[in-house]
């Protein structure tokens, strides 16, 4: 991988050039000036439409940005990460949550040896777990099937798995699945009060197993199990997902109950990984195929597709545009499905303990943004929410907009309200409204003496960039690829900022002090 600082490329004199010249190019010119603009501007991917047109770019920016993205030599950094070499340097490891959901059957090296092999042999564990538990064959200490499912991590050993079986809530079977993640005591206890311990089974993930609030909770949750049962009860009641096999033994875990995971996965791309246990259980081991079939499918397509049409460089590419031209420092995620209520918490983490970094790869401060804030929630809520701000407020957000042709329930009234409402802000951000139609508008409505004072506050300024992600219909694939999609955003934008995406140092001196704190209590 070439560690280029982006600002002294070629690309990004022009791109400061370009963007002088044009930052106050209105869309709405932009789309007088090409009536073909959405078809141009778009592309098609399986189910898949993503509509950039409502970006400021023209053909001018895309072409710099494309330099860009040539100049820093993403072509042979794509290579590194996809054949498994350890990108991750700070952590001496390859990055392959890629390989987990590799449906071809080419080897995936790491150190030289194939890792596809063990890859698959853990999926087809975790298949007959997931059936063993879903069909009730799968018996608790007093020969009752499993009931409930309670997945017990923090971080990507949870948000993953939380919003995924969120997500696909549609295709759920009977298990009723819980989440434990906070150190704080409530949170345990106001899960397992309703618990009964005969019919529930307890998934601990951790790929460290070292993880304080993880360790806690489990903990406080085997001595409530014990109340009932007996210490050789927990094998038919805990099973836990690591890389730290030791330690899991230790804490009592019956050696066939354990789900190894590979310190190549990071957490918050481990979902694919044994840490979707719980997406299994919950939907069927057929549904999280269905999942990663969907992110392969991702992958292959930012893997083989030009530049030019590849979707998650197209969109990391104007990305980078807002954050470091516009200087846009928030981005906000809108998916108008409730099913997707959990997507912005999950690609918070995602996306900030990714390109939340300061330092290059070469080991100097960064003179230039990085990593953006994100935020979101589900429309049509959001629009009773927050949205006035992204409309009329000093702030310039970049929005992403996932919506879908079909609802799963199929009702055509709700839905047809649901997208009108989705294109309508599209539409309302990038267009606005101008002092003269806001002045017609109150002369409709009658109200004559008040046009003066009133019309400053009618007024839109629109020009609000948007892409719009228009999907067929919530599926498990589908699922997939959205997640996946995001995922190669992340990776492509870490190697224009020129940081290390795959480790999470800044997180670590919060737990040091903690631990600290914790001792002078005692
Ligand atoms: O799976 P583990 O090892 O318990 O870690 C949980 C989470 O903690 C973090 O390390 C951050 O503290 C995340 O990166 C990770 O997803």
């Amino acid at each position: 991988m070439k560690n280029v600082n982006p600002t002294q490329t070629k690309a990004w004199q022009k791109l400061t050039k370009h963007y002088n010249e044009t930052k106050d190019t209105h869309l709405k010119s932009l789309f007088n000036n090409d009536s073909n603009r959405k078809n141009n501007y778009t592309i098609n991917f399986n189910e898949f439409e993503f509509d950039y047109s409502k970006n400021r770019i023209t053909d001018e920016t895309l072409n710099y940005l494309l330099e860009l993205a040539n100049e820093v030599d993403l072509k042979s950094a794509m290579d590194s990460y996809f054949s498994g070499e350890k990108i991750n340097q700070t952590e001496k490891r390859a990055v392959l949550h890629t390989a987990l959901r590799n449906q071809s059957n080419s080897e995936v090296l790491v150190d030289g040896k194939n890792v596809m092999p063990e890859i698959r042999e853990t999926l087809n564990k975790m298949e007959s777990f997931t059936n063993k538990v879903v069909s009730g064959d799968w018996k608790g200490f007093t020969n009752k099937s499993i009931s409930d499912v309670v997945n017990i991590g923090i971080g990507g050993s949870d948000l993953g798995p939380d919003m995924v079986v969120e997500s696909l809530k549609f295709y759920k079977n009977h298990l009723n699945i819980h989440f434990v993640s906070n150190i704080d005591g409530d949170h345990v206890q106001e899960v397992i009060k309703n618990l009964n311990p005969e019919t529930t089974l307890f998934v601990i993930v951790s790929k460290t197993f070292t993880t304080q609030e993880t360790l806690t909770n489990a903990t406080t949750i085997k001595k409530w199990f014990l109340q009932s049962a007996s210490e050789k009860d927990v094998a038919k009641h805990f099973v836990a997902v690591s890389t730290n096999l030791k330690t899991v033994s230790e804490f009592g875990i019956d050696h066939d109950n354990i789900f190894t995971m590979w310190n190549w996965v990071g957490g918050r791309f481990s979902l694919w990984s044994t840490v979707g246990l719980t997406i299994s259980l919950a939907v069927g081991f057929n549904n999280f195929k269905d999942l990663l079939i969907g992110a392969f499918e991702m992958d292959e397509h930012f893997k083989n597709t030009p530049f030019e049409k590849n979707a998650p460089v197209i969109l990391s590419l104007i990305g980078i545009w807002y954050t470091n031209f516009f200087k846009c420092e928030t981005e906000v995620i809108l998916p108008y499905s409730q099913y997707l209520s959990k997507l912005a918490p999950y690609l918070q983490q995602a996306i900030m303990e990714s390109n939340g970094k300061s330092v290059d790869r070469n080991g100097s401060k960064v003179n230039y943004q990085t990593g953006n804030i994100i935020w979101g929630a589900p429309g049509s809520n959001s629009q009773h929410a927050f949205m006035q701000l992204l409309h009329q407020g000093t702030k310039l957000i970049p929005a992403d907009f996932i919506g879908f042709k079909e609802s799963l329930y199929g009702d055509k009234d709700h839905h047809n309200k649901l997208m009108a409402n989705f294109f309508a802000q599209t539409e309302a951000l990038a267009q606005g409204k101008t002092k003269e139609e806001a002045h017609l508008d109150l002369k409709t409505q009658g109200k004559l003496e008040e046009i003066e004072t009133l019309l400053p506050f009618k007024v839109f300024d629109g020009n609000k960039p948007s892409t719009t992600i228009l999907i067929e219909k919530l599926t498990p694939k589908s699922l997939g690829s959205l997640i996946a999609f995001y995922e190669c955003k992340i990776f492509i934008q870490g190697i224009i900022w020129n940081i290390f995406s795959f480790d999470q140092f800044g997180v670590e001196l919060g737990k040091e002090l903690a631990n600290k704190f914790l001792n002078q209590n005692k």
